[in-house]
């Protein structure tokens, strides 16, 4: 049987709106290192993978002096206007590396907290047979729907069939590139890989991960992801 190749997708050319910083919260530091830098060896230190390739925003101007710029295993490339658009960008830039049924897994550089063993459980938990799946968790706070005047609640949601999407989603490469390639020729908005999927029929898989495997949005999210990289690391 021929073994597959693991490569990594990781989107960074966000600009964090959101976290109000002086640079784009990838490049804000965690311990002394950017969190771009723990995001990536968290990952490629696992040593399941082939290398990881990077999308940029097309006026970085830190990666240069990161640690990730030195490591011969990281490619890069110009990311998009949207993650989406920075992850096909990835996607079409391994062109020729990998084969349409080797797998990608796609990772948010703003979730530097992943753990080892959910990513061992995401590619353990999708057989060879899958067409992919995510890590996600199941919500467990009440949900309310917001009503028509954005400050009241209208109702109460049903929350036993929701869950929470997380990164890594690992996709087959071809299949992915279709997936992205379609949402953005027929302009469906998609906030992660498995909802491409999902436009074409497919149902991926949903593999329960760590709920401390945080996407840092907001400004209290940096202390907090500090925190969990301790417990992390002195287990
Ligand atoms: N055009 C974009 C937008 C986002 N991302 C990446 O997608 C991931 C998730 O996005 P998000 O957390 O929303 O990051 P930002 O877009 O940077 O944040 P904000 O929405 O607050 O501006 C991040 O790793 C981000 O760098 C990307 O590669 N290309
Ligand atoms: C991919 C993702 O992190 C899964 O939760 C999320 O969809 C990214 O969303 P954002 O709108 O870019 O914050």
């Amino acid at each position: 049987m021929t073994q597959r190749q693991y490569w990594l997708v990781v989107p960074a050319a966000g600009i964090g709106q959101r976290m109000q910083a002086d640079r784009p919260k990838q490049y804000l530091q965690l311990r002394q290192r950017y969190i771009l830098d723990i995001t990536l060896s968290r990952l490629l230190d696992t040593g399941l993978f082939a290398g990881a390739m990077v999308p940029l925003h097309p006026d970085d101007r830190w990666f240069v002096g990161s640690d990730s710029a030195s490591d011969a295993r990281i490619l890069t490339c110009t990311g998009g206007g949207d993650r989406s658009d920075s992850v096909l960008s990835g996607l079409d830039a391994l062109a020729g590396r990998l084969s349409d049924d080797d797998w990608v897994l796609v990772h948010d550089v703003a979730r530097p907290c992943v753990a080892a063993e959910d990513i061992r459980r995401l590619i353990v938990g999708l057989g060879e047979g899958d067409i992919g799946g995510l890590l996600a968790a199941p919500v467990s706070d009440t949900i309310k729907r917001q009503a028509a005047d954005a400050d009241s609640v209208s109702e109460t949601v049903d929350r036993r069939a929701l869950w929470r999407a997380f990164t890594p989603q690992q996709f087959r490469y071809g299949l992915l590139r279709t997936a992205l390639g379609r949402a953005r020729d027929r302009g469906v908005a998609v906030t992660d890989e498995s909802s491409a999927l999902e436009a074409m029929g497919y149902a991926p898989k949903l593999v329960r991960g760590r709920t401390d495997n945080i996407k840092i949005t907001v400004p209290e999210d940096l202390p907090l992801a500090g925190w969990i990289l301790d417990q992390l690391e002195h287990k």
